[in-house]
């Protein structure tokens, strides 16, 4: 059997031209949408998703800025330039990119972006929101897995849903949505004994190790849908994610590529839900 593969860049694409209309009409109702994307120091991997970020904004017109600060900034002047975004009528969404320097908490960093302007959804009060299934700003790479599965027709109520990996910012959040969607959930990490026997029950296997095609088809059962969330580079220096693509495909029936899988999605998420965001501020203009 072939995998059916799920093409994130095709999603992607035609859910940004969706966004693109929402953002006409934001703008003739005169709120044009508002992305702050701060940077600190010079990763180059950070830099590559920041300028994808505001390429992504440019191009369905949404106007970003970019504020960069150097590795050496202090915790607190990193939160006052917070603050003052947070203040910022024109600026709809705040987000800095992970990871941050030792020096500066990244826990104090997401708890002074405003939630309501919090368009990462990390902030405590959107993940209470989302544990308990109100609509609020879900985190990015989550939910475009989420659009994903739902692209695709692919059912999640009743499955069995096995999360390898428990960040705050992908394997937490990505089975709290799939139990939001009535999935049972399991999740495995790195002190999981016999992790194959958890994944090989998975209708839907979320992989989020960060370890290179470590996923083979042994962990897989006959016809799962298996996602990548991983991005490495293989023996030969090529980007590669954490399933072994040639191998799982013969054994999935659904599976999604890297690179043009998942990446796209979480940045057509941050788009949404900036958008998202500018739309809430309309609507509490029309209640006042
Ligand atoms: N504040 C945040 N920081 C980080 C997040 C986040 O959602 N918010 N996620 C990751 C990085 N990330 C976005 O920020 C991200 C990573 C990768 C991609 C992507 O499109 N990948 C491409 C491949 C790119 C390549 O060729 O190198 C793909 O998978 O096709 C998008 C976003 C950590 N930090
Ligand atoms: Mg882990």
């Amino acid at each position: 059997m072939t995998a059916n593969l799920i093409d994130g860049k095709k999603i992607a694409a035609e859910t940004r031209k969706n966004l693109q209309i929402e953002v006409n009409q934001l703008v003739e109702a005169g709120v044009k949408p508002g992305l702050a994307v701060i940077l600190v120091g010079d990763n180059q991997a950070s830099r590559t998703y920041v300028t994808n970020k505001q390429k992504s904004c440019k191009a369905i017109g949404i106007e970003s800025i970019l504020i960069e600060l150097p590795d050496y900034v202090t915790e607190n002047e990193l939160l006052n330039q917070i603050e003052e975004l947070n203040n910022r009528d024109d600026i709809h969404g705040i987000l800095v990119q992970l990871p941050l320097p030792k020096h500066i908490s990244e826990t104090k960093v997401i708890e002074t972006i405003s939630s309501e302007k919090d368009v990462d959804g990390f902030h405590p009060v959107n993940i209470g929101k989302m544990m308990t299934g109100q609509d609020t700003f879900f985190p990015c790479t989550p939910f475009g897995i989420l659009e994903m599965l739902k692209y695709e027709g692919i059912s999640i109520s009743g499955k069995h849903a096995v999360i390898v990996g428990r960040s705050n910012i992908v394997g937490k959040p990505m089975g709290q949505l799939l139990l939001n969607e009535n999935a049972t959930v399991t999740y495995c990490h790195s002190k999981t004994k016999d992790l194959a026997s958890y994944t090989r029950e998975a209708d839907i296997l979320v992989a989020a190790i960060g370890k290179a095609k470590m996923i083979t088809s042994e962990y897989v059962k006959e016809g799962a849908t298996v996602i990548d969330v991983g991005m490495n580079r293989d023996e030969n220096g090529k980007l590669c994610g954490d399933v072994d693509f040639a191998d799982v495909s013969d054994q999935a029936g659904f599976i999604t590529p890297v690179p043009g899988g998942v990446g796209p999605m979480t940045i057509t998420m941050l788009l949404y839900n900036t958008v998202k965001s500018a739309k809430n501020k309309i609507n509490h203009r029309n209640l006042k």
